[in-house]
């Protein structure tokens, strides 16, 4: 008996022991290194190659993942056998090229996968906290190593990247999230209550939440989409992931990544398919505990009204933490104290760079009309370089090709029919209006791929809806402000869009950096001086906006990880009381 009591008591306390510890965190972490592929890295662009070669001709069949087990199209459960639907992941700059052929997930398989991460939940809370973090350090390491040419190629060819984009993304963001989360959450799990009076101990237990996460990742960052599963997962949840359709390809690579590191099956569960169709059955659950989204405002906005129906109607034992990250209407602010050329080369870089697809993007700008002049003549001077100087133009063609895109492009194509019809009809649109002058660009083109070229378009108007809406590609609108009018315009930026995602002001003038800076507090969740508004490192650059950007929780920072953990207080008293009164109660 005392025996058996003795191996309860061991049981119990190595099940609590993965929410109690902690460690530290190896001190070689740090930024990885980007690195460069310049005309010398030869090496490095012959593995590239290579990695492009192998998966260009492979068009994978990607399964659905539940409780680890591959669930492809024709799979039968038990005794049913039943078709799933196939949806292909096309090549963005040879929009005839399938790079992936996606199985679809069916509301069976939604609850399956809820079913899996539940059931997964004791075994990955028995995990320490050295065990979960030893799965993600050693994902860090593969990303980086082994698979770090796999990894760039699927996100180059399925998500129309170039490579400097994709090595930024998939490569060092991405390991620099599961590296970073472990240092964050280590320190998390070091704040204890300061005080306990003498005879008393008090310690805060983080808890992973009850019930699931659910991940919703965009297509433009493989490194989001890791860091939308990997910090939940970290912290001891266990999570559904719906990946979007035009980043499958890298995102289920990742997944078969975190599991040659250790992910126990069931922890993450990869169910691509119909967006509304699995949100709906996956937010009708009880165990539902946590949305972890990016992707669009609309589409944030129309999960919170789901999430708050399903509150409403006592669908869910918890208040579901909802943490999302959305669109940005982002701007470059030009003092007349700028240094003008170093603007217009970071205005390229912001608003163009992965074909403005980027939620930091620049999107609108703000010149002085003293420089207008040397601005505009430097920014379409460099648009219109000729033939093979330019990096500026959308090449779909050449020895170097990847399935039509261009290993050495500055520019690319965007990344499917849907985003290229709104843009065409965006360019459309500002081709007839009188308020609206393009300065450059206004070009498209599908005859291979979804190319739009980069355009520039002038206003008058500040608060035209080109100034206001998000567009999530390669134009920029600009407007010319009076110089005496720079405080006018900064009012005008702040109050001009919903949005609050990034921003940057380019001066020399001290006073013009500060006055920008204070009255553009809550225009911008992300604020740069004299660099441009993209670009963010994690932990030097935590990353996120408020205002109708998000909820400002802060990828790459450490504040994010404790939204998925419900922290437990507990008091112990090692003294009895001797008496029911106090003090105050005896005359
Ligand atoms: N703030 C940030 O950190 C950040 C980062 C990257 C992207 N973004 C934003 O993401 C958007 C671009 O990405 P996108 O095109 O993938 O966004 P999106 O909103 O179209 O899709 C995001 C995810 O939501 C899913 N989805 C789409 N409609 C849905 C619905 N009705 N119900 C449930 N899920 C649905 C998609 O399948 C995808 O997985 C831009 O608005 C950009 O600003 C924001
Ligand atoms: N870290 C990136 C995030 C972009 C989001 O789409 C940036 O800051 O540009």
């Amino acid at each position: 008996m005392a025996r058996m009591l003795r191996t309860n008591i061991h049981l119990i306390s190595r099940r609590n022991f993965g929410s109690f510890s902690t460690i530290k965190p190896p001190s070689h972490i740090k930024n990885e290194t980007v690195k460069s592929f310049g005309p010398e890295d030869n090496k490095d662009w012959d593995l590239l190659r290579s990695s492009i070669m192998k998966l260009k001709g492979s068009s994978l069949e990607i399964p659905l993942v539940i409780n680890g087990e591959r669930i492809y199209s024709n799979d039968s459960q038990g005794e049913v056998k039943f078709q799933r639907d196939i949806v292909p992941q096309y090549n963005p700059a040879d929009n005839k090229q399938i790079v992936a052929n996606v199985t679809q997930s069916t509301r069976s398989d939604v609850r399956n996968a809820i079913r899996s991460a539940m059931a997964a939940k004791q075994k990955w809370n028995n995990f320490s906290f050295y065990d979960r973090a030893s799965v993600f350090l050693k994902a860090a390491d593969l990303i980086s190593t082994k698979y770090r040419y796999d990894l760039l190629a699927a996100t180059m060819l399925g998500q129309g990247k170039n490579v400097y984009q994709a090595e930024i993304d998939c490569i060092t963001e991405l390991s620099d999230f599961f590296r970073f989360n472990i240092k964050y959450a280590s320190e998390l799990y070091k704040q204890q209550p300061i005080e306990s009076t003498p005879g008393i101990w008090n310690k805060a237990e983080y808890r992973p939440l009850e019930g699931f996460v659910y991940a919703v990742s965009p297509f433009n960052f493989t490194a989001i989409a890791g860091n939308l599963v990997g910090a939940p997962a970290l912290m001891g949840n266990t999570v559904l992931w719906k990946p979007s359709l035009s980043s499958t390809l890298s995102n289920y690579l990742l997944l078969t990544i975190l599991e040659e590191a250790g992910l126990p099956a069931g922890v993450i569960n990869f169910i691509p398919g119909d967006p509304k169709s699995i949100t709906d059955e996956t937010l009708s659950s009880p165990h539902f505990n946590a949305l972890h989204f990016t992707g669009s405002t609309d589409v944030f906005k129309e999960l919170w009204a789901k999430i708050q129906h399903g509150v409403t109607n006592n669908s869910y034992r918890d208040y579901p933490r909802i943490v999302g990250e959305t669109g940005g209407k982002n701007f470059h602010l030009i003092h007349n104290s700028a240094n003008i050329s170093d603007s217009v080369l970071q205005t390229i870089r912001g608003s163009f760079e992965y074909q403005g697809q980027k939620c930091s993007a620049t999107s609108r700008v703000y010149i002085p009309k003293s420089k207008s002049k040397e601005f505009l003549t430097d920014l379409l001077g460099l648009l219109n370089e000729p033939g093979e100087k330019s990096k500026l133009l959308p090449r779909n063609t050449g020895s170097s090709s990847i399935g039509g895109g261009d290993l050495h492009g500055f520019i690319g194509p965007v990344i499917n029919e849907q985003s290229f019809n709104k843009l065409t009809k965006v360019i459309e649109q500002a081709k007839k209006d009188p308020d609206l002058e393009i300065l450059y660009g206004g070009k498209y083109d599908s005859t291979q791929g979804w190319y739009v070229s980069p355009t520039v378009i002038k206003t008058k108007d500040p608060y035209h809806e080109f100034m206001r809406r998000e567009f999530f590609g390669p134009i920029v609108t600009i407007y010319e402000y009076e110089d005496a009018e720079f405080e006018k315009i900064c009012s005008i930026i702040d109050d001009s869009t919903k949005y609050g995602l990034t921003g940057s002001i380019f001066a020399r003038d001290r006073e013009a950096i500060n006055y920008a800076q204070e009255k553009l507090k809550y225009s911008a969740g992300n604020f740069y001086i004299n660099d441009k508004c993209t670009g963010a490192v994690v932990a030097q650059q935590w990353f996120g906006g408020a205002r109708m950007s998000g909820t400002n929780d802060k990828s790459g920072g450490p504040s994010i990880l404790n939204r998925f953990v419900s922290i437990r207080n507990i008091k112990e008293n090692f003294y009895p009381l001797t008496d029911y009164r106090y003090p105050s109660n005896y005359e």
